[in-house]
Parts: C-alpha cells; sequence; structure tokens
C-alpha cells in the first residue's frame, strides 16, 4: 500500500463502502463528512493491521455504521472496498491538487493518478517546509497538505527516478561480467590515510555513482555535512546539535564550533578531557586509592546502549594490541549493560571490591537498566565495606551528561572530582569519544592511548568533511548503502570483520545504524515510501564462514562489508606451515568476496566433478552478490578511531539522503513505558497474591503464571556463610576461593573407552 492508502484513506474505505463509486468534485460535502470522520477514525495501525492480519475486529469497534449490517458485508471485501475508495478520493482531491500544485508539484499530481512521469531533467529541489497552500474549504485543505508534503519526497526527485531507472538495468547485469571490466575496476576504489576502500564488487558501474553522486548533490549532503560540524541543531526533533566530531577535535581548532549561547564545543571538550587525564592518571599511579587504601585496579563500567557499545568495541580492539597489552598489565576493565542479575554475579563475582572502581556511564542517568546496576554495585560496595557515604565517594564515578549533575550527585558521587561531563549535542550511540569510552578506557590504558583513537577518528572527520564526493570514503560507503537498500531492495547487510579484535565492531553498528535509521517519517513528517533502515549484522571472519555464510552464498542477497589489516597484532608462523596464521585469515578476506560475485554455474560443477545430476542444482551458486572490502595496514587504536568515525558517517549519509532523522530514538520509548506498567501489576500481584489484570489477555495469561511460578527476591534476606549477611549478589569473592578438587569421582569410569 501506498502511503496515501494509510494516510489518507484509512478509515473512510469502511465509511464508503456502499457508495464506492467514484464521486465527482461536486459531491464534496459528502467528503466533509468523510474528514469528521476521518478524524475520529482507527489509526494507520489498526487499518494496517486488519489488513495484514485479516483480523477486522480492531476496526470494527470504530465503525459508525455498525447497525446498518454494512460491517459483515463489508468484512470479506475489505481490501476491494479499500481499493475503490482509493480511485475515488483521488478524484475527489483532484481539485485540491490543482490548487496547491506549483509546476515542481505536477509531478507528484501525476504520481497520485498512478501514471508514472517519463523522467526528466533536473528539477529544483521541493521547498523543504513550505507551508501548505490554502483554500477555504477544509477539506481541499486537508489534502492539499498531504500532496504537498508526499511532493517534497526524495523518491519524487528526478535524481531518484534515474537511479530507479538505472536499476532497472543493472538487475540485467552480473558481477561476473562487470568484473571483467579492468576500466571500472580501476575506478571504483578510493583510498584516505592509509584506508583502501575496494567497492568492486558492488552492483554498480561508474554512471550508477554518477547517479548517485547527483542525488548526494540534490539533497544537498555537503550543506548538510557542514551544519553538522557547524554545529546546526539538525537533531531538530529535540532540538539539540550533532556535535560528536567536536569530541576528536585537536585544540588547535578551538573557536570554530560555538553551541547554545556561544559556548566554545571544543574548548569544553578539552576542559574534560583534561579533567580524565588527570584523573586516570592518578588512579593508574596509585595516588588516587580505595575507602580502604588499596590500590584501584578493577574498573567496572556500568551502562547500557550506546554507554556500552561503543566503548566495547574499543576495549576488544586495544586489548591485544601490544600497546594496549603492556599499558593494560595489572587492571581490569568489565563492562556491567544487561540488568539480568545474572550479569552482576558474571561481572563482579571474582572482584575484590575494595580494589574495585564503578563507572556510571549513562548520558541521562535516568536509564532504568542502568540506574538498577548502579545501586547494585553501590550496594555491593557497601556490604564490604560498610554503609559509608565515602565509601561511594571514592569507588564510584559518573559520566553523564550536565543536565544529569544533580541525579549524580544525589547518588552520592562526588561531583568535584569523580564526575566527567558530556553534552546534551553528543548522541548516545555517537558518545564513544566523549567521558563514556574517555573514562573506562584511559583508566585500563592510559590517556596516551585514548587520545591516539581519538587522532585517528579525527583523521577520518577531516576526510568525510573536505574531500570530494568520489574519493570520500564515508560518503561512498553511504551511497552504497543507499543504492543497495532503497533501489537494489537488499533490506539486511553484514559486518565481517577479518580481525578476532574487532568482534564487537558488529554489535556497535547494530545500535548506531538500526537505531539511527530505523525511522518512517521524513524530517516534515511525511511517511518514506522507499526503504529505509538495514538490518545490520555480524560476525568476525572466519567464525562467520562457519555459522551464516551458507545464507550468504545460497540464500538472501545481503551486501557484506569485508574488513581486513595487512598486519595482525600477533601473527605466528606454526612449524611445518608455509604460510603465516594471519595469511591464513587473510586468504579468506580475498576469496569470500570474489566467491559471493562470481559464483559457479552448473557446467563449473560438472566441470569439478559432481557426476549425480541430481546434486548439481543444489551446488550451484548464483553469485552476483555485493561486497565491499576495506583494507587498513593494522589494527591500532588510530586505526581503530577511524572505523569508529567511519562508520559514524556512513550512517549520517544515509539518513541525510534519505531525508530522516538519524539523531533521535523516539523508537525505543513505548517498551521503556510498557515495563513501567507491568512493574506496577507485577508489584499489585506480588503483594496482593491475587491475579493482576493487565488488559491484554495473553500478557495477563502469561504475567500470572510467572507471578505463580515464583518467588520475589525482594525483602528476603539470603543466609550467608562468613562476610556480610545483607550480601544477596556475588557470594562466591576473593573472601572463600575454592580450590579445584583433587578427585574427582567418575562413577566407576577410568576414563578410558572401553
Ligand atoms: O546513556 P543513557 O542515557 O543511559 O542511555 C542509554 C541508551 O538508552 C536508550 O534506550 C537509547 O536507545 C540509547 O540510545 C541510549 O544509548
Amino acid at each position: 500500500f501506498s502511503p496515501l492508502y494509510t494516510t489518507v484513506l484509512r478509515p473512510a474505505a469502511l465509511l464508503n463502502a456502499k457508495s464506492s463509486q467514484p464521486q465527482s468534485p461536486s459531491e464534496s460535502s459528502q467528503s466533509e463528512l468523510d474528514l469528521e470522520r476521518v478524524s475520529s477514525s482507527p489509526s494507520a495501525e489498526e487499518a494496517d493491521y486488519a489488513l495484514q492480519t485479516g483480523d477486522y475486529s480492531v476496526l470494527q469497534k470504530h465503525h459508525h455504521q455498525q447497525q446498518d449490517n454494512n460491517w459483515n458485508v463489508l468484512k470479506p471485501n475489505f481490501r476491494v472496498a479499500w481499493d475503490q475508495h482509493h480511485q475515488a478520493t483521488v478524484r475527489l482531491v483532484r481539485p485540491a491538487l490543482q490548487h496547491a500544485a506549483t509546476e515542481d508539484d505536477d509531478e507528484a499530481v501525476v504520481e497520485e493518478t498512478e501514471e508514472s512521469p517519463p523522467v526528466t531533467q533536473q528539477q529544483p529541489p521541493p521547498p523543504e517546509s513550505s507551508s501548505p497552500r490554502t483554500t477555504t474549504n477544509p477539506v481541499l485543505n486537508f489534502f492539499a497538505n498531504i500532496i504537498q508534503r508526499k511532493a517534497t519526497l526524495v523518491s519524487r526527485t528526478a535524481e531518484w527516478k534515474r537511479l530507479q531507472k538505472h536499476a532497472e538495468y543493472i538487475q540485467t547485469t552480473h558481477l561476473r561480467q562487470l568484473m571483467q571490466d579492468a576500466v571500472r575496476s580501476e575506478a571504483l576504489y578510493a583510498t584516505h590515510d592509509g584506508v583502501y576502500l575496494d567497492y568492486s564488487r558492488q552492483r554498480v558501474t561508474t554512471e550508477t555513482m554518477k547517479l548517485l553522486g547527483d542525488l548526494a548533490k540534490r539533497q544537498d549532503l555537503r550543506g548538510k555535512i557542514e551544519a553538522m560540524f557547524r554545529g546546526d541543531k539538525i537533531n531538530f526533533t529535540e532540538d539539540r546539535a550533532v556535535l560528536h566530531t567536536a569530541l576528536r577535535a585537536s585544540r588547535s581548532k578551538i573557536g570554530t564550533v560555538l553551541v547554545d549561547d556561544d559556548v566554545d564545543a571544543i574548548q569544553e571538550v578539552h576542559d574534560v578531557l583534561d579533567q580524565i587525564k588527570v584523573f586516570t592518571n592518578g588512579v593508574r599511579s596509585g595516588q588516587l586509592r580505595g575507602y580502604t587504601g588499596k590500590r584501584l585496579r578493577n574498573i567496572v563500567s556500568v551502562g547500557i546502549g550506546g554507554s556500552y557499545l561503543g566503548p566495547e568495541f574499543v576495549h576488544e580492539c586495544l586489548k591485544t594490541e601490544p600497546e594496549g597489552i603492556t599499558a593494560a598489565l595489572g587492571y581490569n576493565l568489565r563492562f556491567l549493560s544487561n540488568v539480568d542479575p545474572v550479569d552482576v554475579e558474571r561481572t563482579c563475582a571474582d572482584l575484590d571490591p575494595e580494589e574495585t572502581l564503578i563507572v556510571i556511564v549513562s548520558k541521562t542517568f535516568t536509564t532504568a537498566e542502568t540506574m538498577l546496576n548502579a545501586k547494585t554495585m553501590r550496594q555491593w560496595l557497601w556490604d564490604f565495606m560498610g554503609n559509608d557515604p565515602e565509601v561511594v565517594e571514592k569507588h564510584m564515578v559518573a559520566c553523564a551528561s550536565i543536565s544529569a549533575m544533580e541525579k549524580v550527585k544525589d547518588f552520592g558521587i562526588d561531583t568535584e572530582n569523580y564526575f566527567f561531563r558530556f553534552w546534551d549535542w553528543v548522541g548516545g550511540r555517537y558518545s564513544v569519544c566523549s567521558a563514556a569510552g574517555a573514562v573506562p578506557i584511559s583508566l585500563l590504558y592510559g590517556f596516551e592511548l585514548f587520545e591516539k583513537f581519538l587522532r585517528g577518528a579525527e583523521s577520518m572527520d577531516d576526510h568525510f568533511r573536505n574531500d570530494p564526493i568520489e574519493k570520500n570514503i564515508p560518503i561512498i560507503m553511504g551511497l552504497l548503502g543507499v543504492w543497495n537498500m532503497s533501489f537494489l531492495n537488499y533490506k539486511s547487510r553484514t559486518t565481517l570483520p577479518y580481525a578476532e579484535a574487532l568482534l564487537k565492531l558488529p554489535a556497535h553498528i547494530q545500535q548506531l545504524d538500526m537505531e539511527s535509521n530505523g525511522k518512517t517519517v521524513t524530517k516534515n513528517g511525511t511517511p518514506v515510501d522507499y526503504a529505509v533502515g538495514e538490518i545490520d549484522f555480524g560476525e568476525a571472519g572466519t567464525n562467520g564462514q562457519h555459522s551464516f555464510y551458507q545464507l550468504l552464498h545460497m540464500g538472501q542477497t545481503v551486501p557484506c562489508d569485508f574488513i581486513g589489516f595487512c598486519e595482525s597484532q600477533h601473527d605466528y608462523c606454526v612449524d611445518g606451515e608455509s604460510l603465516s596464521s594471519h595469511d591464513e585469515l587473510m586468504a579468506n578476506f580475498f576469496a569470500q568476496p570474489d566467491a559471493l560475485a562470481t559464483g559457479k554455474t552448473a557446467d563449473e560443477v560438472r566441470e569439478d566433478g559432481e557426476l549425480n545430476e541430481d546434486v548439481v542444482a543444489h551446488r550451484v551458486f548464483e553469485g552476483n552478490r555485493p561486497s565491499l572490502s576495506l583494507l587498513f595496514p593494522k589494527l591500532t587504536a588510530y586505526a581503530c578511531g577511524q572505523i569508529l568515525a567511519l562508520y559514524e558517517h556512513r550512517t549520517t549519509v544515509q539518513g541525510f539522503l534519505w531525508d530522516i532523522n538519524s539523531f533521535d530514538q523516539f523508537g525505543v520509548e513505548l517498551g521503556k513505558k510498557l515495563a513501567l506498567n507491568v512493574k506496577e501489576q507485577m508489584l499489585e500481584g506480588r503483594s496482593t497474591g491475587k491475579r493482576v489484570d493487565t488488559g491484554d489477555h495473553a500478557t495477563t495469561r502469561l504475567l500470572n503464571y510467572y507471578l505463580e511460578s515464583s518467588n520475589n527476591a525482594c525483602g528476603k534476606k539470603v543466609e550467608t556463610t562468613g562476610g556480610n549477611p545483607f550480601t544477596r549478589i556475588t557470594r562466591r569473592t576473593h573472601f572463600d576461593r575454592v580450590q579445584p578438587p583433587e578427585d574427582h569421582n567418575l562413577r566407576g569410569h577410568t576414563g578410558k573407552l572401553v
């Protein structure tokens, strides 16, 4: 269904089903009646749900004519009625269209009559937020408004339509042939500061890239990038600037970005970085110690989503990096994110609280999971060291938005010395370079290594901001993302780093991209009529090869990002092997993209010796599966920064081209709100012992089953042997180390198979 169905026509289809004959403009009094009913009718979601599931009961409750038996007649023919009404309404609103349409809008008018216009010369961009032209007729205004907004969709531009047309041609090509073209291959790569991008295995030609470049110009990509770097409030739904690039700007750029009331953003960043440097050096040198005077050598970073995934990705990169290994000697860093109490147990069971520093990372300092885990950790510290405010002051620090400072203080954290601020203009999933990543990473690896990471990110920022589109790696990757998703209709995408140290990159990208671009409306609130927001997943190679690559090769087509390194963080040459272990890994990095692109024909299967004709078809690889390859010199802190910024910018480019807001995340709110309701109902059930009613049959049944089958751990003291009687967690601590048993009872077995 086109958005017109869901936006305009959804309820009236029911009402008009009896009179589903096309209406003339003179029948506008009837349409006014419809409009009134539109506003008191089922939501688009309800109508869509009914259409998709065949369950019309949700619509029936809105139906104004339930008494006239119309409903029963209509129900089985709902789709037909809907369709007829669409036609009727298009005729009805034509006067509005004609009144509202400027020359540019003609395209949209034609669209509504479902006759696609021929691809013509470049049109100027439609005004972004022009207020609709008004008539004296409210019905006409209503429809004119909708039509005008639809006319602003990027899919209505000549550039988009040219790409659609071009995609039809590309669908007739095969990468096997395209890869034969040496000139094309030579054109489809880009390099910057050691990063090498080869995108010759994408289903594109140089013409495709040119057309995508035209689209970028049409969407004023450059202007939008500049607005972001400059600190314009491009996250307009939250009235915020988007300035993660300021987090890694060198001191020389101080004074170039001013935010709210002339605050110097880059100066602010460096003030906090200086504070982090002093603090983390203090901890690492032993100057800053725990409550009982012990060195703080365990760091537990408590946070979730953007306050966890990015820092963990960086940590995993540096863990095996030679400089990182040396810097981290004697320290421990763990992440506590899930509100599952088992995560607490897994994180803390073997840690000594007296040697542990808890870093609470939460931009808002209100996120339910993080706050409960923070309280759990505070309890853990108190249980071992006594309920003294100084315990919290010496063992807990916070990285949060400056607007959350009061909450941090109320929690008991020393906001003078142990609070590291960031700002509303840093989005959670873009916050790795803020205190959110800087504090835990610098505590473990030292501030100097974190700075190298920042410099890598800055290098990518400069490239992104300044280099021409055709040489700009993040822009090229963003263009390819839009091409694959919106024109070739590949709805998912996978990240395949051939480096174990990047094992957490796919999870970070998953949040970064899916939370950013998982949207349905453009900036002016118009539903998109093109595909946006890929499903991202991935796994370190070669592990992924033995897991889901079967699907990549023979199932659905999923564009792949292969990421490799010229040099390993650690290479081995095993006795008797002629190639190093890293070469062995990288052989896969080179082979997989070829296999995906080229495939294998039935004749080749036979040539390979498959004699059973029944099996031949099962061994054919259709190929023609797009991928790109990113090659870096070595996975250092610097390269890690480059990778981080590269993927951040790819996401942003796609959002800019799709004309959506990549920087808000209202989609995560509904579930959170419902969880609060459930918590109340749980409490009621637990305290009264009676069945609860959630208002939803299935949830009521399941929740009551859960309540009947479980106990509430709250309010019950757990007896422990030794230690603190109130401690409910981490009973297996350093206080009671258990030695492995010397005798294993093999129950009669001797260990040999008989
Ligand atoms: O840093 P916090 O305020 O605790 O937020 C943590 C996370 O929670 C939310 O659910 C958002 O979806 C994420 O974007 C955010 O990173």
